[in-house]
C-alpha cells in the first residue's frame, strides 16, 4: 500500500524546517526530506558488535548488540526504499598502527582497544586493523552497491574522513543515526555534525552503548536537550511509509 498519501506534503516543523516527512522524534518531531538526509550506519563490526571482537575482549558487555543490529537492518531497509543513501563507517587503522597516533595522541593512550593490545602482547591480536575480522562489518549486515563505506581513525566520522565534503556535494542537511556506540561514536559524530549545521537525529533502538546501560541513556538524553532529536526504527518506518513490524505486532527485539 502507498502510503505516501498519509503524510501532510510540506510539512513545516517546531525548528521551520521543510520536509515531507514527519519523524516523530524527542524534544518534538522533526521533518526531513529523504533528498537531503543520509542514513549513517556507525561502526557495526565485530571488534564492537561480536564475541571475541575487540569490546568484548576488553571487557565490555555485548551481548545485547544482536536485536539492534536487527533494528539497524530495518532502518537501512526502510531507508533505502525511500530513496535515503546510506552510509557504513568502520573505524580503525592501518596494520601498522600509523593512524592510530603514537604516544604524542591521546588516542593512544584512551583508546581501550590499543591499551588493550598493550596489556596482553603475547596474544599478538591486531584490534580494530584494516582488513582484519575486528575490523570488518557483521555478516548480518551488508553494504549494497550505491551505498557509501567510509574508514574513520577516530571517534567522530567528520574527524579526518571526506564525509563533510560527502555531505555537501550532496546537499545533505539531516543525518539519521544508528550504530554502535551511543556514547562514543554515535554522539561524537552527531555532535561534530552539529557543530557543522547538521541536524542529527538517533534511531535509539538502533544503537548500543560500550558500558553500562546507563551511559546510553545518558548519551540520548545529552542528545535530546543540547544536540540534535532522538527517535526509533518504528517510527522511522512508519514516518517513510515502510511496513512497520512493530505496527504489525512483531517483537521490538527482534
Ligand atoms: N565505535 C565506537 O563508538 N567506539 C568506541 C570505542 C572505541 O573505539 O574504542
Amino acid at each position: 500500500m502507498d502510503h505516501s498519501m498519509d503524510r501532510p506534503a510540506g510539512f513545516r516543523d517546531a525548528q521551520g524546517r521543510h520536509g515531507d516527512v514527519v519523524l516523530p522524534a524527542r524534544p518534538e518531531p522533526i521533518a526531513l526530506d529523504p533528498a537531503t538526509t543520509f542514513l549513517i550506519v556507525v561502526d557495526v563490526q565485530n571488534a564492537y558488535a561480536s564475541p571475541g571482537g575487540y569490546l568484548d575482549r576488553a571487557g565490555f558487555d555485548v551481548s545485547g548488540t544482536g536485536p539492534v543490529i536487527a533494528r539497524i537492518a530495518r532502518a537501512v531497509a526502510a531507508a533505502r526504499a525511500a530513496g535515503i543513501p546510506v552510509l557504513w563507517f568502520q573505524n580503525g587503522w592501518d596494520p601498522a598502527y600509523v593512524e592510530a597516533g603514537g604516544p604524542g595522541s591521546p588516542n593512544w593512550h584512551k583508546s581501550n582497544a590499543l591499551k588493550t593490545m598493550r596489556r596482553n602482547p603475547a596474544a599478538n591480536t591486531q584490534l580494530l586493523a584494516k582488513g582484519s575480522w575486528d575490523y570488518a562489518l557483521v555478516d548480518a549486515l551488508t553494504p549494497e552497491p550505491g551505498d557509501i563505506v567510509m574508514g574513520k581513525p577516530r571517534y567522530s566520522g567528520f574527524y579526518n574522513t571526506p564525509l563533510d565534503s560527502t555531505l555537501r556535494a550532496r546537499g545533505v542537511t539531516t543525518l539519521v543515526f544508528t550504530g554502535i556506540a551511543t556514547n562514543v561514536c554515535v554522539e561524537s559524530t552527531l555532535r561534530d555534525g552539529f557543530h557543522r549545521e547538521y541536524f542529527g537525529i538517533v534511531l535509539a533502538d538502533a544503537t548500543h552503548q560500550a558500558g553500562p546501560e546507563s551511559l546510553h541513556r545518558a548519551a540520548l538524553a545529552n542528545i535530546e536537550t543540547f544536540f540534535g532529536w532522538v527517535s526509533d526504527v518504528a517510527a522511522f518506518e512508519a514516518a517513510l511509509g515502510a511496513p512497520s513490524r512493530a505496527a504489525a505486532g512483531a517483537d521490538l527485539a527482534g
